[in-house]
């Protein structure tokens, strides 16, 4: 599992172990591991002797740690320039040492600080780290510009400056990175849309925070490959199919068919012994799918079924809105999605008493919370923690970055690691419900049905893309899923 911890956690730890070691170790172990990184990617180019380093460097600890890390390459031949957006408040011995390896520094008042950049080979980001509040402040703007704009690598120093550490949000300019090297855990920023974006590729460097850290909840986590294998179904010998769990899926409607094919199709194989379908669509899916039992409903007589998923593309008329109110009140977990969240009693959700999984996308989660999609595009974490709140519900923000939220406050969200831009297609949220459906009807609690479904999801897209990457169609990843399975499980 990888964590990211909020900077209150993390500066508690901090502070824990501080006490323990001499004064300055945890800056030196995390200079090392940054000026390593660094040297690591010069050495795909030039090398680190007779490299152009420029050290954006701020008024804290993390320009402290940019100069240490400057330090140590100019010791190693490269031609390091510290420009001090904060004259007088860098830090003091970084700045030292710089100098005493042979590095200068220049404030943007002496030079052309922009010049500087264009020219460089490598760009460290050392403007502001956790301590910081807001996007850049003008003065360093230019400088991120062109850093951007220049051939140079730019590394940003645990966080690139401007984003926010614990939400992701970017609110004003930020650096943009090819890398980001953090320090003693992920933080959530790093992991969460628009944030992170803006971090480049991420390196963690073990400053031995992971003992005071350990026993305090994450404020965010991602599976990874060995977490999902552990939380697959697989069936066993005593398994038949209504152990294995039955879904039922009502989607698609005399407009929108595909939906009920598409959603089944993710079901079919996702771990659920078998997929009733119940809907207008039953022709379109019996021709694709014969192994799916049809039903004509409504859902409660369909027969035994052990989750409900509901809303890819039901349309919004009143049967459409009596199916979502029939599975609604059922007593097993059902998923809810598209149309379906149109049709939602927050009230009738909150009264359930088995789990209920809501699966928007930005502009659908803005609607059942009366707020703009943008304000949602920005603040995700913010606003799937609240989603689920509102609703008592589990909820899956789809996106970029796609996060599950559980409605009990303090547990940590978790977000995808898998998703990829193949997945911006028509139909890829109608697989995304099948397939947590049927993890839910498997008896996947619903965080874990949820997170896992995103990841499938976003691996079977990458499988179907291939190495190289190419364009897919939601059946393609519908298609791909045995292939993730036997990824995630050799
Ligand atoms: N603690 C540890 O053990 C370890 C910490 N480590 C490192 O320390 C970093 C945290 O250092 P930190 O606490 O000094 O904060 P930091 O992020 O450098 O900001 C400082 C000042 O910046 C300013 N500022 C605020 N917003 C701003 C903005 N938008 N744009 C520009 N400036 C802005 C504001 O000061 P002001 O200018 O308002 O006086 C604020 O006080 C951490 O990220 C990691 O790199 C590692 O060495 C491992 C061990
Ligand atoms: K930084």
């Amino acid at each position: 599992m990888r964590v990211a911890y909020s900077v209150e956690t993390v500066r508690a730890a901090e502070r824990a172990l501080m006490a323990r070691v001499p004064e300055g170790a945890l800056m030196q172990r995390a200079a090392a591991g940054l000026a390593a990184a660094c040297a690591n990617a010069l050495g795909t180019g030039g090398g680190v002797y007779a490299a152009r380093v420029v050290v954006l460097t701020g008024s804290g600890d993390n320009g402290g740690d940019a100069l240490y890390a400057g330090a140590r390459l100019a010791r190693r031949g490269a031609g390091v320039t510290a420009v001090l957006l904060a004259p007088q408040k860098a830090h003091r011995g970084g700045l030292a040492a710089l100098r005493a390896a042979g590095g200068r520094a220049v404030t943007p008042e002496d030079v052309d600080a922009v010049a500087l950049v264009h020219r460089a080979d490598l760009v460290l980001d050392g403007i502001v780290g956790i301590g910081g509040k807001g996007g850049l402040r003008p003065g360093a703007v230019p400088l991120a510009e062109a850093a951007r704009a220049s051939r140079a690598v730019v590394v940003a120093v645990d966080l690139p400056s401007g984003v926010d550490a614990d939400t992701g949000e970017v609110r004003g300019a930020a650096v943009r990175a090819d890398m980001t090297v953090t320090f003693g855990t992920y933080k959530p920023g790093l992991l969460v849309d628009p944030a992170a974006e803006h971090a480049g590729a991420l390196r963690l460097v073990d400053i031995g925070l992971g003992p005071d850290l350990d026993g305090t909840p994450p404020a965010l986590e991602a599976l990874q490959h060995a977490d999902v294998a552990a939380l697959l179904p697989v069936p066993d010998a005593e398994s038949d199919k209504y152990r294995r769990g039955v879904v039922g899926v009502v989607a698609g409607s005399e407009r929108y068919p595909g939906a009920a094919v598409l959603a089944v199709a993710g079901a079919l194989r996702a771990g659920a012994g078998a997929v009733r379908y119940v809907g207008p669509g039953a022709q379109a899916v019996l021709a694709r799918f014969p192994e799916t039992l049809v039903s004509a409903g409504p859902p409660h007589k369909a027969g035994r079924v052990q989750a409900w998923v509901v809303g890819p593309g039901l349309g919004d008329g009143p049967e459409a809105r009596r199916a979502v109110d029939d599975v609604l009140a059922s007593d097993v977990p059902v998923l809810v999605d598209a149309d379906g969240l149109r049709l939602l009693d927050r009230d009738v959700v909150r009264s359930r008493t088995a789990g209920t999984v809501l699966t928007p996308h930005a502009g659908e989660a803005a609607a059942l919370l009366g707020v703009a999609r943008e304000e949602v595009e920005a603040a995700r974490l913010d606003h799937v923690r609240r989603l689920a709140g509102a609703f008592g519900a589990t909820a899956l923000l789809k996106g970029s970055t796609t996060l599950v939220a559980s409605p009990e406050p303090g547990v940590p969200v978790r977000v995808n690691p898998t998703g990829t831009s193949w997945l911006a297609t028509a139909g890829s949220g109608d697989v995304l419900s099948g397939i947590t459906g049927s993890l839910l009807a498997a008896g996947l609690a619903p965080r874990d049905a949820a997170s896992v479904g995103a990841y499938l999801h976003g691996l079977s897209a990458r499988v179907a893309a291939g190495p190289v990457g190419a364009p897919v169609a939601a059946h393609d990843v519908a298609a791909a899923l045995p292939g993730a399975w036997r990824d995630i499980r050799s």
